[in-house]
């Protein structure tokens, strides 16, 4: 691609969309500029992915055709504020948590285009989901530019913004509750006596065969279930035990928190 992309802010986030980028050669790494103000971070950017980092935020937008904002929501203000007026004609895409369009254009010059994201860390390796909503002054052709650099790191749909809170309960802080029921599930091998690497190995292997299962066979998660369910089995009497400790519940309530922490977040 023929343009150039800035990040203000080059975490964990900033750099999973990064290494998403230069890996699918989308976007070439003399055109990647990255904001950033932790002196090991910009060194590690610059060594292991090869692109232009400065703490100078200003110079990076000046660089840049498409600004990604990629600090802490609680930041936001405080880092966003001073550099208001070196935006100008700049796609701004905000991938923080619970910070609406609405904050971010009184942040922002009056009618700059806005794109509000929530991506997820799986984008490192190109097996990340976006959900991108559009603010009122973004044209086709800015959805368009927003979207292909978002695919060349995972999946993305396009939504309204009012449920982008609730994406990032599911997908965007997802990924967490996955790693913890991987961790949960081998140390529970290792509990039962299998070694510590098998046990991850087999819990690993079997989150990705069952995530695969759904999406390649279509069918429904409890359709699957039911077709590793013995009667009077092994499974049965597992998946007993799960619903009497409030697994589901406890998934279900664990997206709804974070959904409603993203909502308060726009207020701190
Ligand atoms: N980590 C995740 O899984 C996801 C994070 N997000 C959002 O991405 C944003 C970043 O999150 P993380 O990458 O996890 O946080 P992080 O703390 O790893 O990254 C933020 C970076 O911003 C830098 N920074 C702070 N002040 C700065 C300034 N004035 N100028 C330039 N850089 C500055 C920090 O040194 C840090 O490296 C947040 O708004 C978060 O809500 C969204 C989706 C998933
Ligand atoms: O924990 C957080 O606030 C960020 C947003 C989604 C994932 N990580």
């Amino acid at each position: 691609m023929d343009y150039s992309i800035g990040f203000i802010g080059g975490g964990k986030m900033a750099e999973a969309i990064i290494s998403g980028i230069v890996t699918s050669n989308l976007i070439s790494q003399q055109n990647v500029f990255v904001g950033e103000i932790n002196e090991a971070r910009q060194k590690y950017l610059q060594e292991v992915y090869g692109v232009n980092v400065s703490s100078d935020n200003k110079w990076v937008i000046s660089q840049a055709d498409l600004v990604i904002l990629a600090v802490k929501p609680q930041l936001m203000q405080r880092v966003v504020g001073p550099l208001r007026e070196i935006f100008s004609h700049r796609l701004v895409v905000s991938i923080a948590a619970g910070i609406t369009i609405n904050k971010l254009s009184e942040m922002l010059p009056d009618k700059q285009p806005i794109i509000r994201v929530m991506p997820n860390t799986p984008c490192l390796i190109g097996q990340g989901i976006s959900a991108m909503a559009p603010g009122e002054t973004v044209t086709e052709e800015h959805s368009a530019k927003a979207k292909t650099i978002l695919s060349s790191v995972g999946q993305v749909v396009i939504t309204e913004e009012k449920y982008l809170n609730a994406v990032t309960g599911l997908s965007g802080s997802g990924p967490a509750y996955v790693y913890l029921i991987i961790e949960a599930l081998a140390d529970a091998g290792v509990l039962a006596g299998l070694d510590r690497h098998m046990a991850l190995q087999l819990a690993t292997q079997t989150v990705i065969g069952s995530a695969a299962m759904v999406k390649e066979t279509g069918s429904h998660p409890a359709q699957l279930k039911d077709a590793v369910t013995s009667p009077g089995g092994t499974t049965i009497s597992a998946l007993y035990s799960l619903e009497k400790n409030g697994v589901r519940a406890a998934l279900i309530e664990a997206v709804i928190t974070a959904m409603n922490r993203a909502a308060e977040l726009n207020g701190e």
